[in-house]
């Protein structure tokens, strides 16, 4: 860090009075700082820190202290976008680096739909996306800091910050052990089964021809779960994404296997994924389950049924759209699903809120017909979606994103882990054999928790 010419480019700046905040952008390349490092450090800050990483790791970033947050408690494209417009215009940008790859970045996201909300979920709104104070992007190696203008003081800011930063280099990382488990169970496990077969029975191969559905399983602890434990768990699933997302009170964590979609300039790359074989880490039994996958017709169906659904909700923002007509194998630690990239180029003006508004909830999570699997949801299923299944990600000053469906999730709150998964279900599904698929897809949380399934 050359901080002399770091101090001069501060000296020459003036301060706008018409903007809010002032972002300082300087690089970390020789730092020794990670995640648990910096977690440890703002312990202070519990509540109001996340951390996001990419499947493929183009994203690796910690926020800490949301200083301003977008948040709205109904769903409307053209108000989140012109807010969005708004707060970043709040901010003066200065580089302390030429050449540095990364940007500031909104974080957060929206809940699976409007239905009224249990308890559990009143630490999130429907829609709310924050500004951190300090955002570290660990794989670009920049860091963020956001201060407000009418407080800042350009002599002391950088010692402040350079203070701050060895402090974080020198953390010693403490963990505590795995939450013991006090309690562990299925919600509603036979009411789920009878759910699942009243929609069989309802579902048709016209008119209603797939819905999703969820279920829970409540873990209890003796005390609350160390964030540190959490975080370590976190890194032990490759291949996935990583969300981290602490809102006052609570913690959502995911470990999805699926893009709802990222934008890059003017392409929008999504994927299907949809219809589900376990891994079981046998070789020969694991070729059999995608070839199984690969050939057998109601996953096939129910693959199918996703792919074309988003494809036809992208139409209206993009004359070109590309896929491959036939689906492949999507691996992950323990199970497998039936996959399809899809990309497409974004008709001139397209914003991140309406794609979201008009890809979510894709029938991966919700069902077909869009609207009438989601009333369905909102009537029938058990208690409230929140965060699970929603769109969780980062939005950039222009319209560039990632978003992730954040399915094998769960929140976390004082002593509880509420797990959610859900399954597709089409007409001749069984429901003991979705009962089993959702088990499976318990896992990955179950395995953050160091806990185990009966
Ligand atoms: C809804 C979930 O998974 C979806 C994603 C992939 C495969 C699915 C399936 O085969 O049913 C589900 O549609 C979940 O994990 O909670």
């Amino acid at each position: 860090m050359n901080l002399e010419a770091y101090q001069t480019i501060l000296d020459d700046i003036s301060l706008n009075s018409d903007k809010t905040y002032l972002t300082l952008q300087l690089p970390i390349f020789d730092m020794e700082i990670d995640e648990k490092k910096l977690f440890s450090h703002f312990e202070s800050e519990l509540g109001n820190r996340y951390w996001f990483r990419s499947k493929d790791e183009t994203y690796n970033i910690v926020g800490i202290g949301y200083l301003e947050s977008i948040r709205r408690d109904k769903y409307s494209a053209s108000s989140l976008s012109r807010e969005k417009d708004e707060l970043y215009d709040k901010i003066q940008k200065v580089k302390l680096e030429e050449g540095i790859l990364s940007r500031l970045s909104l974080f957060g996201g929206t809940r699976f739909d409007s239905k009224d909300t249990t308890d559990e979920w009143n630490d999130f709104a429907m829609v709310e996306f924050h500004l951190p104070k300090w955002q570290f992007d660990l794989k670009n190696r920049v860091l963020f800091y956001t201060v407000s203008i009418s407080e800042v003081n350009l002599q002391t800011v950088l010692a402040y910050i350079v203070e701050e930063l060895k402090t974080i280099e020198n953390t010693e990382v403490l963990i505590d052990g795995k939450p013991v488990i006090n309690m562990e169970k299925d919600l509603f496990p036979n009411e789920w089964k009878a759910l699942v077969d009243q929609a069989v029975d309802v579902l048709d191969e016209t008119d209603f021809r797939k819905v999703v559905l969820a279920r829970q399983r409540l873990i209890t602890f003796k005390s609350p779960a160390d964030p540190l434990f959490l975080l370590e768990r976190l890194d032990n699933e490759k291949g996935t994404y990583t969300i981290y997302y602490e809102k006052n009170k609570s913690t959502f964590i995911s470990k999805s296997p699926e893009k709802l979609f990222d934008v890059k300039e003017d392409k929008l790359r999504t994927n299907a994924i949809a219809g589900s074989a376990e891994r079981t880490h046998d070789e020969g039994q694991d070729e059999h389950q995608k070839s199984f996958l690969l050939n057998d017709e109601k996953n096939r169906y129910e693959h199918e049924l996703v792919r074309e659904s988003i494809v036809s909700d992208l139409e209206p923002y993009s004359d070109w759209v590309e896929y491959d007509p036939k689906p492949g194998i999507l691996e992950n630690k323990y199970i497998y699903h039936l996959h399809t990239a899809i990309k497409a180029t974004l008709n001139n003006g397209t914003g991140v809120f309406e794609l979201l508004d008009a890809i979510h909830p894709t029938p991966a999570v919700g069902g077909l017909p869009k609207k009438k699997a989601r009333e369905y949801i909102m009537n029938e299923e058990y208690g409230t979606r929140g965060l699970y299944a929603a769109p969780v990600g980062i939005i950039h000053e222009d319209n560039e994103c990632e978003f992730v469906v954040s399915i094998r999730s769960m929140l976390v709150r004082a002593n509880s882990a509420t797990l959610f998964a859900g399954c597709g279900i089409v007409k001749g599904s069984s429901s003991e054999k979705e009962f089993k698929e959702t088990q499976v897809k318990f896992t990955p949380m179950l395995n953050v928790l160091e806990a185990n399934s009966e």
